[in-house]
């Protein structure tokens, strides 16, 4: 599978080195997770991101799950721009997922992407629980066929208010010529990950893990091109591990 989920990771994590990203986040200390997880007030209707969130800590790869405050951070954009009809790429178990749909009113929609429906159904139950399930079409496999099928068909061409981006960082670009289609003028896109765990700004000697180095040449090029492109503007976020957020305006 490709994706962040790679090569020395969970070896580094289970050994106690790199501790700096036990929660992938550009946050200065653990600490200060901590203490954003400690004062966050979810309202009784979020107490399913606490039960999902505890849930995917025991998944070995728990990492790749966005954190708290960017679901927080998620949540509450969703709502913000009345998003209704919404994409998803790169679900795992769902925790951006779920911070999504419970933004969404009651005929809000989904579309959820990924690869691996194991650990979707996972988180599942959670989001059953949370009474939001009804809204995620959850379809298993590559994203990029399902987005050129939906390209065919001229009525999705900028028919979805949000789009949430958080898979292989390989195919980010090409996500980028896809989502760009879809989303409505005055959408929004999102890509998550783009300051990957800081790297993008360190020069070749600095020491990373091997997935980081690997990937992060793809992460430079989408941020180069989100840059140049005047169909859009953007608007890139320390929150987590640096998210992008590109409001298309043609
Ligand atoms: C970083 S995780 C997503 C985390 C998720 N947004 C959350 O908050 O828990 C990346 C996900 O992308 C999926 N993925 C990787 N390559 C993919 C592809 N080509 N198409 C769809 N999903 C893919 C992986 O299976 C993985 O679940």
């Amino acid at each position: 599978m490709a994706s962040d989920k790679e090569d020395d990771a969970p070896k580094s994590q289970a050994s106690g080195e790199y501790k700096d990203l036990s929660h992938k986040s550009l946050l200065r200390s653990d600490a200060l997770y901590q203490y954003i997880l400690e004062t966050s007030v979810y309202p009784k209707e979020h107490q399913c991101l606490k039960e999902l969130r505890d849930l995917t800590e025991k998944h070995p790869w728990s990492i790749t799950a966005v954190p708290a405050d960017e679901g927080q951070f998620l949540n509450m954009l969703v709502k913000l721009i009345n998003a209704k009809n919404t994409i998803e790429i790169g679900v795992f178990t769902g925790y951006s997922l779920l911070a999504t749909a419970l933004a969404l009113p009651q005929d809000g929609k989904i579309l959820a992407l990924d690869v691996n429906r194991g650990d979707y159904e996972l988180g599942l139950p959670v989001i059953e629980k949370a009474g939001v399930a009804h809204k995620i079409d959850f379809r298993e496999g590559p994203a990029l066929p399902v987005l050129d099928q939906l390209l065919t068909d001229e009525k999705n061409k900028g028919a979805f208010d949000f789009i949430f981006v958080d898979a292989d960082k390989e195919n980010y670009l090409n996500y980028h010529r896809r989502t760009i289609e879809l989303v409505k003028v005055e959408g929004v896109i999102a890509y998550d990950n783009t300051l990957w765990y800081g790297s993008v700004v360190d020069t070749s000697e600095v020491p990373h893990l091997d997935y980081i180095k690997r990937l992060r040449g793809f992460v430079q090029e989408l941020n180069k091109a989100l840059a140049l492109d005047s169909r859009i503007e953007i608007c890139q976020l320390s929150i987590g591990d640096g998210i992008t957020l590109c409001r298309r305006i043609s």
